[in-house]
């Protein structure tokens, strides 16, 4: 079937679905294929729950009219998505990055839903699936969308590219995140270019953050960026304080108390303010959407126990966010004594073992009055400077014998930690 006739079908089903546990009535399912099942197994019992077609790529499953036959649904899914793209003349904003891509575009939804009809990535929907599946949930009367790109290999960026054709975008930042998955730093660099090549070979807009060396250098192969951060500030936003929220000041001279915590986060509110103000979008609307922008999902959240404060920021971790968190913990006034939990990182390859002890030796270099590392990867390393366990049962049985009390705790690790069960126990 032509993609064309493929997307009349979608124009009149209620959306896409992928998982036949949760058909909605009158969906387009997907039957894609995962580490445990074959969706095509799963096509039958959708149409029989109320989905309108299924597109299979498996012919041994097919039965009806109502099952539609494709080489590869994954490559349907995407060729559909960006066949809706297609239909939009709207600003549609590429966000990518190492760190703080979701935080970034959760501050940039408040702040475009002030004035405009915005659609946005769900979660962290940011991959080849999610990518598509964003899109494909986009409502036609949409005025600005806002996708989230992920990636752990070179390439994965621009293939998003194809997909999403942004016309505007930027990279927050790069780091050490998924070297795995990239090989070297170098090459999460050249990943992250990705996005800048798709913009520049379309005209797109184009935002770079200048107080990032990096991103300033690559930007030299751009015709006209829009620059925020220390030079030609087009944010023009001045930070004030972080102690422990972040606290800045705009052009008008307004003082602007927000609920974001880290002073990394400050970064992710100047690029959210540039794209906004270019998108023409006042600048007092701005100021209170990000001051009411509250972080949750374990990213930079504040979480009060009876015995403790603790800055919930286990969704994930790699050796920048992990060094910047407790760069923040060190500079943050507290009257309370300070303490930090932190989980192995994933995904480093060649690069972790030294990462893991760097990070090591940087936490223990803080004098905290706790300093409690969890997984093998960071003890491999153990010495009696620190409490080392191999995992979170063990750290939670020996919290359950020696309670913390009062203290203003940083809790982080990469997603498979599950460190924000901790909570439980401080
Ligand atoms: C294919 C699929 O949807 N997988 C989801 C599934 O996982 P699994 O592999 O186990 O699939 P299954 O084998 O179970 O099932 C295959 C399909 O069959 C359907 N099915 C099964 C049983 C049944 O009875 N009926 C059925 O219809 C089933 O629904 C499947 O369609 O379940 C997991 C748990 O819920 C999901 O996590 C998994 O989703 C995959 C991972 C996925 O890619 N989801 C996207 C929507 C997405 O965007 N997910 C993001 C994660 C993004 C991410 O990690 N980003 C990285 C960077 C990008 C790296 C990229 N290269 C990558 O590898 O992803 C980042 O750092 O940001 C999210 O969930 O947050
Ligand atoms: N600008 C930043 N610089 C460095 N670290 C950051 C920055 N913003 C957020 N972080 C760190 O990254 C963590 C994850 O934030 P966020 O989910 O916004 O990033 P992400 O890039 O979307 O990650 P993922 O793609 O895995 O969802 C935060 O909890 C925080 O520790
Ligand atoms: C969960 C995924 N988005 C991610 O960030 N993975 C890294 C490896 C982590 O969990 O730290």
């Amino acid at each position: 079937m032509k993609i064309e006739d493929l997307y009349s079908i979608y124009l009149e089903v209620s959306e896409i679905c992928t998982d036949s546990r949760n058909i909605k009535e009158n969906c387009l399912f997907f039957a894609l294929k995962g580490g445990n099942f074959d969706g095509n197994k799963y096509a039958e019992g959708a149409l029989e729950k109320g989905a309108k077609y299924v597109v299979v790529d498996d012919s041994t499953v097919v039965k009806s009219d109502k099952f539609i036959l494709v080489d590869d649904a994954l490559t349907t899914l995407q060729q559909l998505a960006a066949h809706h793209r297609e239909q939009f003349d709207i600003p549609v904003i590429a966000i990518t990055g190492s760190n703080g891509k979701t935080t970034t575009k959760e501050i940039l939804v408040k702040i475009c839903e002030t004035t405009f009809k915005t659609h946005a990535t769900k979660g962290n929907f940011n991959n080849h699936i999610g990518v598509p599946l964003t899109l494909l949930s986009m409502p036609l009367d949409t005025e600005v969308a806002l996708i989230e790109m992920g990636d752990n290999h070179v390439g994965e960026v621009a293939e998003l590219c194809k997909i999403g054709k942004p016309n505007q975008g930027f990279v927050t930042n790069i780091g050490m995140d998924h070297i795995e998955g990239f090989g070297s730093f170098e090459l999460n660099v050249r990943a992250k270019s990705e996005v800048f090549d798709y913009l520049i070979k379309h005209d797109g807009v184009i935002y770079i953050n200048s107080n990032d060396d990096i991103l300033n250098n690559m930007s030299k192969r751009m015709k006209s960026p829009i620059y925020y951060g220390n030079e030609y500030d087009f944010a023009n936003l001045e930070f004030v304080e972080v102690n422990p929220f972040i606290v800045y000041k705009d052009r008008q001279g307004d003082v602007i108390s927000t609920n974001l915590f880290g002073a990394y986060n400050f970064e992710n509110i100047l690029t959210s303010f540039c794209v906004g103000k270019n998108l023409g979008i006042d600048q007092d609307k701005m100021n209170r959407a990000i001051a009411a922008y509250i972080p949750s999902n374990n990213r930079s959240e504040i979480f009060k126990t009876e015995n403790n404060t603790l800055i919930l920021d286990a969704y994930n971790a790699n050796p920048s966010s992990m060094e910047v968190a407790i760069e923040n913990l060190t500079k943050i006034d507290s009257s309370s004594p300070k303490g930090c939990i932190l989980g192995d990182m994933f995904e480093l390859g060649s690069i972790s073992e030294e990462e893991h002890l760097r990070i090591s030796k940087l936490a223990i270099d803080q004098n905290y009055d706790h300093c409690i590392f969890v997984g093998d990867r960071f003890k491999f390393f153990e010495n009696d400077q620190a409490f080392f366990f191999s995992n979170k049962e063990e750290v939670i049985a020996y919290l359950s014998e020696h309670s913390i009390n009062s203290e203003l705790i940083l809790i982080k690790g990469s997603r498979s930690m599950g460190l924000e069960i901790l909570k439980n126990s401080l």
